[in-house]
């Protein structure tokens, strides 16, 4: 057992209205942005495996040229917790950083 539950399907679809960009399901929830290059994609990446390691919770991380993928789910709960909505904030605000979008 973890320690953070799994989120109810109302949880998670309030969760997502407050979210920009984000979608996904009890399972996942995903976002992708197109940063302005190549380098500033990886920029970007690299400053959300700091957060990431820092709570140690790690997206899946998707890199297409300049498009970056993020997908959020607690593994070990086998779904969305508040963990991933945690984090899906502070992937945003760092996005915004690096004006992506
Ligand atoms: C031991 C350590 O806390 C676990 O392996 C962590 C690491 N990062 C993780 N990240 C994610 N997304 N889900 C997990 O269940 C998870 N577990």
């Amino acid at each position: 057992m973890g320690m953070a539950a799994l989120l109810s399907p109302d949880e998670v679809a309030g969760a997502l209205a407050e979210l920009d960009g984000w979608s996904g399901d009890t399972r996942e929830i995903r976002r992708t942005l197109d940063a302005p290059s190549f380098p500033a994609a990886i920029r970007l990446v690299v400053e959300v495996a700091k957060v990431a390691e820092d709570a140690d919770h790690h997206p899946d991380i998707d890199i297409r040229w300049r498009t970056v993928t993020f997908a959020l789910s607690t593994h070990s709960e086998g779904g969305v917790t508040a963990k991933d909505t945690a984090l899906a904030r502070r992937i945003d605000e760092l996005a915004e950083a690096h004006a992506s979008s």
